[in-house]
């Protein structure tokens, strides 16, 4: 049987990360990516999902995973197509990721000798594909024509040039919040409000896994990882 040549391919995105808090630019880039998939006129985007990272992960000021969740949860409450998942989040070690949507500091991570596996970004280019949105101050086409694997794989990687730009992250938020200023209109009324109800964010939070070497590079020191 013919393909229909106007027949869409169904996308769902995943997007990864520690959602330390869940911000507006979070959320944003789903929206992001759904409309430059759009726009290609190939694809249609049925689905988000939000997977915030485990525990394990030990990154410095990492907050409770169940805390991360509910966040998020609260700020997709109100989506009809980007939904949370917390599988990632309740797994007891931390786990390689498969396939994503992302900013072009998770694109440029791939080059951070070790943190990846070969075969990880192998697959997700050649299997999955990529959706990254470049952030603020990031020349992200620069870092795909110098980097080999990005560049065999380029024509599995979309990326999508964020022309009102926003330089919302995490970082920011949780600093604003150290030095007592406000967030509000940079993440969800909700997710303001859970974060003030359970005094989430303080100098003590942000000591969490202070000299922690990051899961996945951990992992390559022990052996079990490469
Ligand atoms: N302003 C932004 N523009 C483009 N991508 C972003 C932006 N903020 C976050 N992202 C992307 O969202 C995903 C999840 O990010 P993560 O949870 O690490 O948040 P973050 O804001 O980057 O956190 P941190 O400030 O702690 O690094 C990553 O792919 C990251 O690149
Ligand atoms: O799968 C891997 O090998 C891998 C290596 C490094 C990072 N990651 C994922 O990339 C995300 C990075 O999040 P963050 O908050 O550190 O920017 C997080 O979800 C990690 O699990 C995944």
């Amino acid at each position: 049987m013919a393909l229909d040549p106007d027949k869409k391919t169904e996308v769902v995105l995943l997007a990864c990360g520690s959602f330390n808090p869940i911000t507006n630019m979070h959320l944003r880039l789903f929206e992001l990516a759904k409309d430059y998939l759009h726009e290609t006129g190939k694809y249609k985007v049925i689905k988000g999902i939000i997977s915030p990272v485990g525990d394990a992960y030990k990154k410095k000021g990492l907050i409770s995973a169940d805390h991360r969740v509910t966040m998020a949860k609260l700020a997709t409450n109100n989506s009809d197509w980007v939904e949370v998942d917390d599988w990632e989040s309740s797994q007891s070690e931390w786990l390689e990721t498969v396939k994503l949507l992302c900013g072009s500091d998770v694109l440029e991570s791939f080059g951070i000798p070790n943190l990846w596996k070969l075969e990880d970004i192998t697959e997700i280019m050649q299997d999955y594909g990529l959706v990254c949105i470049s952030r603020a101050g990031n020349s992200t086409q620069k870092f795909i024509y110098e980097s080999d694997i990005l560049w065999k794989y380029k024509n599995n990687i979309h990326l999508v040039e964020e022309w009102i730009t926003n330089d919302i992250s995490s970082t920011k938020i949780r600093r604003a919040l150290r030095r007592g200023q406000s967030i509000r209109y940079l993440v969800p009324d909700v997710v303001r409000a859970y974060i003030e109800k359970n005094d989430l964010y303080s100098a003590e939070s942000e000591d969490r896994n202070a000299g922690v070497i990051l899961a996945p590079l951990q992992k390559n020191a022990t052996g079990s990882k490469n």
